[in-house]
């Protein structure tokens, strides 16, 4: 994994401004055509883009049952579930581009919310990525935090999911996603690069989005259109 600030500035850098699809093409340039796109059902919560270094962290059911109490000591248990069985000690070490990754093991709760999407983005991520829910969806994009997840989950985590390990591979949504990754995110999904081949893969991108820019901007121009930066 990329340590140093500026490694991670430049990695960031070549993939500024790539479409998700410039993307896939620059995997596809380097023989990677079964690799990389996560699987279409998991989707942008609203229409926004996002380039960052996945760091990722695994959670999994919950074997145990929740013991019966009254609504006054569960606010307690809820406060040591959240301390002690799904906590998130991977937030610590967010460093800014962090583009967050989470395997939720198919448990239908809302991993993530308002709350602890703001505070990770406070410290320096830039998006997230779930193979499972996000709740608390109208502040979240009031808030404008980058969300890609499988589905809406109304339901909080205690009793339901555990948090297992950080900076482990995960499988979400058919790809296998390592700490370091580059990930690259926009309105058609999301899309993973490892770090190895991410220079090569960037290079042929570029060449794809140059393209495409020159093939609209001719266009643009006999459809008498004003140029925009998607074209310039
Ligand atoms: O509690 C959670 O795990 C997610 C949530 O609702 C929030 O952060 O607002
Ligand atoms: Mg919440």
């Amino acid at each position: 994994m990329t340590t140093t600030k500026t490694q991670r500035e430049e990695l960031l850098a070549l993939f500024e401004g790539l479409r998700v699809t410039d993307v896939r093409d620059g995997m596809d340039w380097n023989m990677m055509h079964h690799y990389g796109s996560v699987s279409y059902d998991i989707r942008p919560l609203f229409r926004t883009r996002v380039v960052g270094i996945a760091r990722t962290a695994r959670y999994v059911p919950y074997e145990t049952f929740v013991p019966t109490m009254k609504p006054e000591e569960y606010t307690e248990w809820v406060r040591w579930y959240y301390s002690e069985v799904c906590n998130d000690p991977w937030s610590k070490d967010i460093e800014d581009g962090d583009v967050i990754v989470l395997d939720q093991s198919g448990v239908d709760v809302g991993i993530l919310g308002s709350n602890n999407t703001l505070d990770c983005f406070s410290r320096g991520a830039r998006g997230f990525v779930t193979n499972g829910g996000v709740r608390d969806t109208d502040e979240v994009i009031l808030q404008k935090i980058p969300v890609w997840s499988k589905f809406i989950s109304q339901k909080m985590d205690q009793g339901r999911i555990r948090f297992e390990a950080k900076d482990v591979p995960v499988n979400i949504g058919g790809v296998v996603v390592n700490s370091g990754d580059v990930i690259v995110a926009d309105g058609d999904g999301v899309i993973v690069v490892p770090q190895g081949i991410a220079p090569e893969v960037a290079k042929y991108a570029r060449q794809e989005l140059e393209n495409d820019k020159k093939g609209r901007r001719r266009l643009y121009e006999r459809l008498g259109w004003e140029l925009d930066e998607t074209v310039r």
